[in-house]
C-alpha cells in the first residue's frame, strides 16, 4: 500500500508536446522507428503508473510552412503542408503506441474520414478517462499558427494538469542555449517574464494562451533518458513557467 503511494504521479492529466524533429532521431529528417519505440516505452511508462496523456505532434521533421514560404510557396499553402505533416508522424507514433500494447486514439483537426478520426474534446477527455493515450495531430487546424499554440490549447481545452514541451533543450535560458554556449538556464519564470524578455524557446502565441488560461508549462529534454518518468515522480526536470500565483503557492507543476 505504502509503496503504489511513493510512487502516485504528480499529475493526473499531461499535455505532451513532442516536436516533429524529436521523431527524427539523429537523421535530423523524416521519422527514426528506433526513436518512436523509445518515446512509446516512455510514455507508457506514464500509462502504467496511472497518468492520462494527450499529445500533440508537431511536423518540423517533414514541412515546415514558414520554410517552404522562404523556398518561394504560399504560405498557407506550405502551412497545410505542414499541418498534413504533423498527421503522418501521428500515425506513425500511434502505430508505435499500438505495437507496444498501448491503446491510442489519434485525432486530427483537420477531417480526414477513413484515416483519422475528427477532434472533438469531449470524445477526447472519456477516451483519456479510459486510459487510452490520444494524439492530436493536424495542429490547431490553421494555417500561420503553430504546433506549441495548438499544444496549449488543447492542453485548455481537455483541462490537463500542465503542459509539457519536450525539446532537445533542457529548459529555457537567459538566450539560445544553441548559440549562446554563455547563456544562463532558468528554474522557474513568469509568463510576464517570458513576454517581457521575448524568450524564444516557445512563440508567444503559445505563452499568452497559458497565461490567460493559468496552464502552467514545462519545458524540458526529452533526450533526457527517464526525464519525462522522473517528472511525474516529482522530480525537478527543466523550466517551469507559470502564473505568480502558482509561482507564490508553489504547485504541483
Ligand atoms: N531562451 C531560450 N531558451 C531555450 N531555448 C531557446 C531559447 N531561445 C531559442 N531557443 C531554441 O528553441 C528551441 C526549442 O524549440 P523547439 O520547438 O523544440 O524547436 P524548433 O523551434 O526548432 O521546432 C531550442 O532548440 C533552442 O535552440
Ligand atoms: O496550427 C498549426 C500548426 C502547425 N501548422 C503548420 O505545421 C508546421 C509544423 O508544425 P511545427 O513547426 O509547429 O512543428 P514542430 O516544430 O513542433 O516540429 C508548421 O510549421 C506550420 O506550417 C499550421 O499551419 N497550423
Amino acid at each position: 500500500m505504502a509503496k503504489s503511494k511513493e510512487r502516485s504521479p504528480r499529475y493526473n492529466r499531461i499535455l505532451l508536446k513532442l516536436s516533429g524533429e524529436a521523431l527524427a532521431g539523429d537523421e535530423g529528417f523524416g521519422i527514426d522507428p528506433r526513436v518512436l519505440d523509445t518515446l512509446s516505452l516512455e510514455i507508457g511508462q506514464l500509462v502504467g503508473i496511472g497518468v492520462q496523456v494527450g499529445i500533440v505532434i508537431g511536423g518540423g521533421n517533414l514541412f515546415r510552412g514558414a520554410a517552404l514560404q522562404t523556398a518561394g510557396l504560399d504560405r498557407v499553402a506550405g502551412d497545410h503542408m505542414g499541418m498534413l505533416a504533423t498527421v503522418m508522424n501521428g500515425l506513425a507514433m500511434r502505430d508505435a503506441l499500438e505495437r507496444s500494447n498501448i491503446r491510442t486514439r489519434l485525432m486530427s483537426a483537420i477531417p480526414m474520414s477513413g484515416i483519422v478520426e475528427h477532434y472533438d474534446h469531449r470524445h477526447a477527455i472519456r477516451y483519456l478517462k479510459n486510459g487510452e493515450v490520444v494524439i492530436f495531430c493536424a495542429g490547431t487546424g490553421n494555417p500561420f499558427f503553430t504546433t506549441d499554440s495548438a499544444a496549449c490549447l488543447r492542453g485548455i481545452e481537455i483541462s490537463a494538469d500542465v503542459v509539457l514541451k519536450a525539446t532537445k533543450v533542457d529548459g529555457v535560458y537567459d538566450d539560445d542555449p544553441v548559440k549562446n554556449p554563455e547563456a544562463r538556464k532558468y528554474d522557474r519564470l513568469t509568463f510576464d517574464q517570458v513576454l517581457d524578455s521575448k524568450l524564444g524557446v516557445m512563440d508567444l502565441t503559445a505563452i499568452c494562451l497559458c497565461r490567460d488560461h493559468d496552464m502552467p508549462l514545462r519545458v524540458f529534454n526529452m533526450n533526457k533518458q527517464g526525464a519525462l518518468l522522473n517528472l511525474m515522480l516529482g522530480g525537478n526536470e527543466g523550466t517551469l513557467v507559470a502564473s505568480e500565483v502558482q509561482e507564490a503557492g508553489s504547485e504541483t507543476a
